[in-house]
């Protein structure tokens, strides 16, 4: 079954939110060896490891804001995606920023690099010590305020110590693609999408449903024999966003920096200069990771800050590689990459000590990113989950301990809505390149693991469907200044098609422009389709009505712009329970606004969606409710039975994800 976008036509069963919380009491009251095993992890849970708590409470800094130089290798449609993207990257960041070699026609990406033919290393780097409980994760000497402090500051009216900016996080996610330029909302620019419109109640009545919709002919054609030309080219491969997510420091950026070596996509001498580099500066453990986390702040921290993206091929899939950061402080930035994505993989730490200390339940605010993280993904959308266990080979390859973070993390999974049958389970050593491409080599795993490689778990996932006869909608994850003139954006099509001299609109603001070119991959391409990263050239529009998290859209069937929407939501963890009145930051698809719940509407059976109270006084874990939310400025959004990716939501408060769920009603359209 597809991951995201699919076709409003298909009997998708969204088994997290149609038989939604099945899960968290089937397995009480079916499944008495799961009830036995969450009933294990509760216990494990009270016996707390601090190390998270520590972590979180360490100053911070908002990384996030400073940007990276863009070149034509940003225009190339290789920059940071998602968050905080000009900002630099992550280590897989970094490297998505230097183009690959080749694109899957097999001609040379513009502003690429030649890339020497990649070669098997022997394990020159040092591997991090993480055999103890008590230190399996350092503290970060952050000291700026992070993207959350900024929503947090913005909502109170407080200024951060940086410079709070008008949209948070979200500011630092414009780009630049000929030149160093911060692309900020201007006062303009604010008043056309910020200022509360006059809501029109008969809006609603009459848009006419979107089942309605017929593409225009030349539109369907071209995207008939697009696909026909474009399957032909990448040899029937097909195309798949994949997140890489995880608890700060599971592996993502090691795992991932070695896989690209190993494919083919990063050269010896690079691999070498990284190793010296890391070196030198005392962190020759950091060397794969360095690939790609190339920001100087990156690197002294040895944490990821932004989302990257990235190209790589595997026998059946072209990927688009999404890092996401691992740390608490870019959550945000991780949301908007994983609202990207068909798929994802989960890096576990496996070592003892770092699986408890990513997956600790954080007193019930949230905890370790482990939890968190699959929390989001699964409410983005996000079906297909390989959970790779990491860092095995610091407890000598123990069978019994993968066993052991699998039957902790199975439930869990469970709980928050993926199916058993759409997840992986494998075992994979990062430094040393173990169970990455093939079987290992190490007579330590090779002794008991009989299962997938990491490229052999991604080419069982599934490529999403797309939603080509969809009305167009494109959430934008970027924006930037176009090579000569003009300006463009990136983003993920979720519905639709769009061709050079394609009118859209853009909302909020409802601003038209029409399509002066599309690069895709770093190739000007006439034409993208849904389920296409593209970037798109604009014209006749000013870069002050364009900004991340607006959705570029079919004139006739715009999405719908809301000030104020009911959701069904899942409470998460969290010690305090959620009242009227509580301030909330508001994210769907690659938005991200302040908000407020303004009534509890009703609490649900989760199984049957019966209300089981109507009007709460307070909501408390693990509850489904329907709550009413307003939000400062108005967002796009769409009801989740019209639009499944512009339907999901995540509420987050003081850095915590503390809900997620689906818009079930709009208010205040405009
Ligand atoms: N022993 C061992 N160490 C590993 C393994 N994978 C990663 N490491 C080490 O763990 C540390 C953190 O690795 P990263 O790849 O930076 O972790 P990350 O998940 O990308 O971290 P963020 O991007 O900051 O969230 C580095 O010192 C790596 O060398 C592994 O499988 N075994």
């Amino acid at each position: 079954m597809a991951g995201k976008g699919y076709n409003y036509a298909d009997d998708y069963e969204d088994h997290w939110y149609e038989h939604d919380d099945d899960y968290d009491e089937d397995y009480e009251e079916d499944d008495p060896e799961l009830a036995e095993a969450v009933r294990a992890v509760e216990a494990q849970k009270a016996a707390a490891i601090p190390t998270a708590k520590a972590k979180g409470s360490a100053s911070r800094s908002g990384g996030a804001a400073a940007q990276k130089a863009g070149g034509k290798g940003a225009a190339a449609g290789n920059s940071v995606r998602g968050a905080g993207l000009d900002a630099g990257a992550s280590a897989l960041a970094h490297y998505l920023c230097d183009p690959p070699p080749t694109l899957p026609s097999g001609k040379p990406q513009r502003g690429g690099r030649k890339v020497e033919q990649a070669i098997p290393l022997p394990q020159t780097f040092p591997i991090a010590p993480q055999t103890s409980a008590a230190a399996p994760t350092k503290l970060f000497n952050f000291d700026q305020p992070s993207p959350d402090d900024r929503v947090l500051a913005a909502q109170s009216g407080k200024s951060t110590s940086s410079g709070a900016q008008t949209r948070g996080s979200q500011q630092s996610r414009t780009r630049n693609m000929s030149d160093r330029h911060e692309s900020r909302w201007t006062d303009d620019a604010v008043a056309s999408t910020s200022g509360r419109p006059e809501p029109d109640p008969q809006l609603q009545e009459r848009r006419r449903p979107l089942s309605e919709y017929r593409p225009v002919s030349d539109l369907a054609r071209a995207c008939e024999e697009a696909s026909a030309e474009q399957d032909a080219q990448v040899g029937g491969k097909s195309r798949l966003h994949l997140v890489v997510l995880g608890h700060v420091d599971a592996g993502k950026s090691t795992l991932m920096g070695r896989l690209l070596h190993e494919l083919g996509h990063i050269s010896q001498k690079t691999v070498h200069k990284a190793q010296r580099d890391a070196m030198a500066a005392g962190k020759g453990s950091f060397a794969w990771a360095w690939l790609l986390d190339e920001r100087a702040e990156e690197r002294s921290r040895g944490v990821t800050v932004d989302v990257a993206s990235t190209f790589f091929e595997t026998p059946k899939h072209l990927v688009r590689l999404l890092d996401a950061p691992g740390h608490r402080d870019f959550v945000p930035n991780m949301i908007a990459g994983a609202a990207q994505a068909d798929a994802a993989l989960l890096l576990v730490d496996g070592s003892v000590g770092g699986f408890e200390a990513g997956f600790d339940a954080g007193g019930g605010m949230g905890g370790g990113q482990t939890r968190e993280h699959a929390q989001l993904a699964r409410s983005l959308g996000i079906e297909q989950l390989a959970v790779v266990i990491s860092k095995l080979d610091t407890c000598a390859f123990s069978q019994e301990r993968f066993e052991q973070v699998k039957g902790a993390l199975l439930p869990f999974l469970r709980t928050s809505g993926f199916r058993e049958s759409q997840v992986q389970w494998l075992p994979a050593v990062g430094p040393t390149g173990q169970n990455l491409t093939g079987p290992p080599t190490e007579p330590a795993l090779s002794s008991w693991w009989r299962g997938p490689s990491v490229v052999a778990a991604i080419d069982a996932f599934r490529p999403a469907a797309r939603a080509v006869g969809r009305p167009l909608r494109m959430p934008i994850a970027d924006v930037f200044k176009g090579l000569r003139s003009g300006v463009a954006v990136g983003g993920k099509l979720e519905g639709g098609a769009l061709k050079v001299g394609t009118k859209v609109l853009i909302h909020p603001g409802g601003k038209p422009a029409s399509v002066r070119s599309i690069d895709m991959d770093g190739q000007a391409v006439p034409l993208a389709r849904a389920g296409d990263t593209a970037d798109v050239m604009l014209a006749g529009i000013d870069s002050t009505a364009l900004a991340v998290g607006a959705v570029v859209c079919h004139p006739d069937w715009p999405v719908q712009v809301a000030g104020r929407l009911e959701a069904r939501i899942v409470v998460l963890d969290l010690p305090l329970p959620i009242l009227k009145g509580r301030q909330v930051s508001v994210h769907v698809h690659t938005a991200q606004e302040s908000g407020q719940i303004l009534r509890l509407v009703s609490v649900l059976n989760p199984k049957t969606g019966e209300v089981t109270k109507a009007r709460p006084r307070a909501l408390t874990k693990g509850q489904t409710a329907v709550v009413e939310i307003s939000v400062a400025r108005p967002m796009c959004v769409e009801l989740y039975t019209d639009y499944r990716a512009l339907g999901r939501i995540a509420l987050r408060d003081g850095g915590h994800t503390i809900a997620v769920g689906i818009i079930v009603s709009l208010h205040d359209l405009s």
